[in-house]
């Protein structure tokens, strides 16, 4: 069985998925011509049925989503600014193709500003297959680095009187870092982010978005200066040398007395908090609350969608496979059932939390038949008010670029139809 490397996979994914850089990839002949193509990607194509040219692309195409309340008298000013023509998806609202997908967009004024971000059309079907009412109470699980939540935070936000709210979980501090960086960037309102191994998430919507009263904002403000006063007090700074932590603390037995506070090889100082060393992943975190308003716990307020943009092997990226050159290289059985039983585990975790009559979109950037199809059918199997339903309305004038999947409302993205490689199911809780 082909596919993919698996240490560092949230690492590489974070800079593919990141979708707004530079990331023009020049080797595509590696997957133009299919004589090319290493014995075992052939072998892995066969065995997960996967037509030999799924993945057959002359050049990685790349995307734009302009902020929807951005006037359309602006694009050619994009356009100006990003030294390209941009050629819209009629399939999918707010979205571009770059013409020249070497372009370069993090440097231009219109994504300095916010007003544009890099996403690949298969995550806007995504979401377009979530279908984001106004005023919705959104979950969204593995959802860093965010552009996902962006965009359904966008949709739910359109009319202002409704106070929908996003709520994101990721296992990576890293990639959600990331995430928040955006949410701030692009002005998320009402958007929660934990830090927490989704398969244990249980925090349900918010059941009461009240605007935070003056003296609140005041109080709340004091408390931060009086806590971080507090923090710089009893933290004394550590630094790294010789690969060891040092403890720049007059107290500490340890410390000797050639405290250099600067890394030998790479003469830069380095501080690390105590606090964060010790700090588990696994725990439960909130990491943000975007604080326009109050955002309380509830318990019994379940979400309207759930979108589970699972872990995966990321073997239809053709970013991911010519990136890291990794055609070919062997996803062992054992790194298999732990994947996809993570899959499991993330998908009823969802829909556990999702309210009866909410629907819920399971996608991954696999074309393995153990990530997808089988993960919808197990929960198919395990809960009768579970319900696999369309995903898209099909009677657009452009059709959406989909292939069918192996079972009846499931839905296939392939490379050669001139997106990324996504698998994306949705599914009704009766
Ligand atoms: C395909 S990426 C998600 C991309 C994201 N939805 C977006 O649109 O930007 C998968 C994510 O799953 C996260 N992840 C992996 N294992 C997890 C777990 N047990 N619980 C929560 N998140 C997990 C990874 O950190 C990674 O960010």
């Amino acid at each position: 069985m082909v596919m993919m490397e698996n240490e560092n996979t949230t690492n590489q994914e974070n800079i593919i998925n990141d979708e707004e850089d530079e990331q023009s990839i020049d080797n595509t002949e590696i997957l133009f011509n299919q004589n090319n193509y290493p014995k075992e990607f052939i072998e892995f194509l066969k065995e997960n049925q996967v037509p030999l040219d799924s993945y057959q692309v002359k050049e990685v195409p790349r995307f734009i989503r302009i902020k929807p309340s951005t006037p359309l008298s602006y694009l050619e000013k994009i356009e100006k600014q990003l030294n390209t023509k941009l050629i819209a998806l009629n399939w999918l609202p707010n979205f571009y193709q770059l013409k020249d997908s070497k372009t370069k967009i993090s440097s231009s004024e219109c994504y300095k500003k916010g007003i544009i971000y890099g996403m690949d059309a298969s995550s806007g079907a995504a979401i377009l297959a979530l279908d984001p009412q106004p005023g919705d109470h959104v979950l969204d699980i593995c959802c860093a680095p965010g552009t996902k939540l962006c965009m359904t935070s966008d949709i739910i936000h359109q009319n202002s009187t409704n106070y929908g709210s996003v709520t994101g979980v990721d296992i990576s501090s890293s990639r959600l870092g990331s995430c928040k960086t955006l949410l701030k960037k692009y002005q998320i309102p009402n958007a929660r982010l934990f830090i927490s191994d989704a398969s244990n998430f249980d925090i349900k919507a918010p059941n009461h978005l009240d605007p935070i009263p003056q003296d609140k904002i005041q109080q709340r403000k004091e408390s931060k200066k009086l806590k971080l006063q507090q923090k710089q007090q009893q933290q004394q700074p550590e630094y790294i040398e010789n690969n060891k932590i040092v403890n720049n603390n007059n107290n500490n037995n340890n410390n000797n007395n050639n405290n250099t506070k600067e890394d030998k090889v790479t003469g830069k100082r380095k501080y690390s908090s105590k606090k964060s060393s010790k700090r588990s992943l696994f725990d439960l975190k909130e990491l943000y609350f975007s604080n326009q308003f109050w955002m309380r716990y509830s318990n019994s307020q379940y979400y309207d969608r759930v979108i589970v943009d699972a872990e995966c092997s990321l073997d239809a990226s053709v970013r991911h496979l010519l990136l890291h050159s990794k055609i070919g290289v062997h996803l062992t059985p054992e790194k298999l059932i732990e994947l996809t039983s993570l899959q499991k585990k993330l998908i009823q975790t969802g829909f556990n939390l999702l309210k009866s009559g909410g629907v819920l979109v399971y996608s991954t950037c696999s074309f393995i038949k153990e990530q997808n199809e089988f993960v919808v059918q197990w929960l198919l199997d395990n809960n009768s008010n579970a319900k696999l339903i369309p995903a898209f309305k099909e009677n657009l004038d452009t059709p959406i670029p989909y292939s069918p999947g192996f079972i009846e409302n499931t839905y296939r993205f392939y490379p050669k139809n001139g997106t990324s490689g996504l698998f994306i199911s949705k599914i009704q809780k009766e």
